[in-house]
């Protein structure tokens, strides 16, 4: 029997209850995920893409239906017992970061997450340093030789690229990714796109990418699901990504 990484088992999730703004907007989702996927998660407007992802990492209690990760139930535990474990990276460079804290103390604050705020002083001011340094170097923007500089001061795309790594640092059991490089400009957008890739297979790391772009969607990663009103409607493994074109993709999306 396969142990999965993660599983969804047939879950629910219906906001406003009761109202005549009640909406069913995930419909029994099963998902098995393997150690080391990397899944594009497709979709159009309101098909339900980030509610799923929000009912992973716990931003509301899920109607109905399971989550177990590395075969222990987590559709009990709250988001930030969850975030122990799950990584996550939102659309919003401003989301994810403290802007009044240095990128060496925002780095910090990943690697000891729940720690008080004087380990994290004592943290950045000893050999912590040094190995953010060599972190940051990694993503060729020069940040390293900026530790002490304010998060607040960085670009969109800049910032981006240090909570990717934030988010990553713990090397978490599953990482989430929500539309992350669609807030930037297209050159900025394809850079985050392949550090992205680099971060996730060299640490063969499970990850949940949703993506409005088709390319993307069938050159990264070894699985493609596409979501419909609530519903995943295909499910493709590495080998029909590989066959399948992009106008071939938006067809069945129009569908
Ligand atoms: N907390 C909430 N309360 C009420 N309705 C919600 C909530 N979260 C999501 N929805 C609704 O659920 C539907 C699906 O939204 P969701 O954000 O998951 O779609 P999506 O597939 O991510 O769309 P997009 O591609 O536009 O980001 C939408 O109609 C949205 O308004």
């Amino acid at each position: 029997m396969t142990a999965y990484q993660f599983e969804i088992q047939h879950i629910h999730q219906t906001f406003h209850k009761g109202t005549a703004n009640e909406h069913h907007v995930l419909k029994g989702i099963d998902l098995k995920v393997k150690k080391g996927d990397f899944i594009c998660l497709i979709g159009g407007n309101g098909s339900g893409k980030s509610t799923l992802l929000n009912a992973i990492s716990g931003s509301f209690p899920i109607d109905e239906g399971k989550l177990l990760l590395k075969q222990k139930e987590i559709q009990s535990l709250k988001e930030y017992q969850r975030a122990k474990f799950i990584g996550r990276v939102f659309q919003d460079p401003n989301l994810g970061t403290s802007p009044r804290m240095t990128i060496a103390e925002n780095l910090s604050i990943a690697q000891k997450r729940g720690a008080k705020r004087s380990f994290i002083k004592r943290a950045t001011s000893s050999n912590a340093v040094k190995q953010f340094s060599k972190e940051v170097e990694m993503l060729e923007l020069g940040l390293e030789n900026r530790l002490n500089t304010e998060i607040g001061l960085l670009s969109g795309g800049q910032r981006q690229a240090i909570t990717l790594l934030m988010s990553v640092l713990q090397k978490p059991e599953l990482l989430l990714l929500d539309e992350h490089t669609a807030a930037l400009d297209p050159k900025i957008a394809k850079f985050i796109m392949k550090k992205t890739n680099e971060l996730i297979t060299k640490q063969h790391l499970t990850a949940m990418m949703v993506t409005h772009n088709l390319q993307d969607a069938l050159s990264y990663g070894n699985r493609l699901i596409m979501m419909q009103a609530g519903k995943i409607v295909l499910d493709l493994n590495q080998t029909e990504k590989e066959k399948m074109t992009v106008e071939e993709l938006y067809q069945l999306f129009s569908q």
